[in-house]
């Protein structure tokens, strides 16, 4: 991928060396070279034979960034509690040294940066699923892909010890030079399933149970999963999927995070956080409606989901805390006084973004930290709602509806919530959907949402479920 291994790169591993003994600390090296076009599909599947287990995918809806990791040059991992697990990924990524040597001008998404996420909540119980997740898991790739402007860069990073031999280190950035790409894709489908809903009867009793606690004042809102397990009589292939997913969702955000044989893969419309530089951005979506067969029936749906009052208090209570916490961490804030329509593929949501300017001392975990969960994925109020969800729901969440996205040495990065999503091991699937319950919820039409929020998934799985 790399014609030539400059003296730069050599000069600089050779003084992160000095610096690292010096220090006796780690130091990380990074090299950004400006490549021809390579498909972030193609690359992802190059990985499997030396990074199986290894891998993450990250696409925008908007395009503006693909990235592709392959192999685990560093985990950043922990067990922590709530706001301390953000912060020990934070402290950790601030303590190692960057030195970065690039052919051009430094692009946002190139580097050295990470990726991963958090789980829901780290105070349920784990269940077997979701044992080899933990509470907090980043990694910094090896080699990474980032496709943006019409442009791919490769990055190649090396953790640099005090213990390391700078021949070894110059062979690690040598092992890419000149590298071909030679892929099949091969995105058809006919993988036949079976699949079982799990506890539908106790979950529709948990939406019973929490409409009747909401009337009682013990919250305003909480929203409630359930999970849905599929069999395939073969193996599902997470780059089949990757690719089935971003040709059908293409305005969602698509990530997938290989841990081991697990893939964690989804099609999220749901942006958490955005930080470029200060500039901040986050999303209300919250509201749903199915969409229409015609265009004619689909705008009468819009407009319906646009006077609901049902719909519009699910959604309301997500701006107003978001609101707050911007209002709190962020200057020039800006709101919409009404949500807007985001239209996807197989569901129509209220929508409003929320800007602002992050203060000073707010970096983007800390942001991340403060929205984790929105009354989008948890309730209201927050601790409360939590608490619910822990009684009430026959599920756990793991990493779904959790925190997943980037950041970079300079604070930059993206964060969405991993909704529309999917837990996949071999040839079995574990789906989960969830829905704002408020006072004026019917079990049976939120039941009915959550099987439009599963066809994402289920559609890129080979199938959608009949109605
Ligand atoms: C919790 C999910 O969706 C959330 C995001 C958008 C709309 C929602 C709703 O209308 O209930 C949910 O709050 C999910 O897809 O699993
Ligand atoms: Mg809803």
């Amino acid at each position: 991928m790399l014609t030539t291994l400059d003296d730069t790169i050599k000069d600089n591993i050779q003084h992160a060396l000095e610096e690292a003994k010096k220090s006796h600390q780690s130091v990380i090296v990074s090299r950004i070279k400006e490549v021809d076009a390579i498909d972030p599909l193609h690359f992802f599947s190059s990985g499997e034979e030396s990074w199986l287990g290894e891998r993450f995918f990250w696409s925008t809806p908007t395009d503006d960034y693909t990235m592709v990791g392959l192999g685990n040059e560093l985990v950043l991992e922990n067990h922590l509690d709530n706001s301390e697990r953000f912060r020990e990924i934070e402290k950790e990524w601030k303590r190692l040294n960057k030195r970065v040597v690039s052919d051009h001008h430094k692009i946002i998404g190139t580097g050295p940066l990470l990726f991963g996420g958090f789980s829901f909540d780290p105070l349920k119980e784990k269940s077997s699923i979701w044992d080899a997740f933990s509470e907090a898991k980043f990694v910094l790739p090896t080699i990474m892909l980032t496709a943006t402007n019409n442009k791919s860069y490769i990055t190649i990073n090396k953790l640099i010890t005090p213990y390391d031999k700078l021949e070894t280190c110059i062979q690690h950035f040598e092992q890419f030079v000149g590298e071909n790409q030679n892929y099949h894709l091969d995105c058809e489908k006919g993988n036949e399933f079976a699949s079982i809903e799990l506890k539908t009867t106790e979950w529709v009793e948990a939406v019973q149970k929490a409409t009747a606690d909401i009337h009682k004042n013990e919250m305003d809102k909480v929203v409630l999963a359930r999970e849905v397990h599929l069999e395939f009589t073969e193996k599902i292939d997470p780059y089949q999927l990757v690719g089935r997913l971003q040709k059908e969702q293409p305005t969602s955000f698509i990530f997938g995070f290989e841990n081991g044989m697990q893939y964690f893969i989804g099609a999220t419309p749901e942006r958490l956080v955005k930080k470029k530089e200060n500039q901040v951005l986050s999303t209300c979506l919250a509201g749903s409606i199915k969409r229409g067969t015609t265009t004619y029936e689909d705008n009468v749906l819009g407009q319906q989901l646009l006077q609901d009052d049902k719909n519009l208090n699910e959604h309301n209570i997500v701006v107003k805390m978001i609101k707050e916490v911007f209002k709190d961490c962020c200057y020039d804030v800006e709101v919409p006084n009404d949500p807007a329509l985001l239209k996807i593929k197989n569901i129509q949501h209220l929508y409003t973004p929320v800007k602002g300017f992050a203060k000073e001392d707010q970096t983007l975990l800390s942001l991340v930290e403060k929205l984790h969960p929105t009354p989008a994925l948890g309730g209201f109020p927050q601790v409360k709602a939590i608490e619910k969800i822990r009684e009430l729901e026959p599920m756990h969440r793991g990493w779904y509806a959790a925190p997943i996205g980037w950041l970079d040495y300079e604070d930059n990065g993206e964060f969405v919530v991993a909704i529309r999503s999917g837990l996949i091991e071999g040839n079995k699937a574990a789906l989960f959907a969830g829905c704002g319950i408020v006072a004026e919820s019917d079990p049976k039409s939120e039941y009915f949402e959550t099987r439009i929020k599963l066809k994402p998934m289920l559609s890129a799985l080979g199938g959608v479920e009949n109605e």
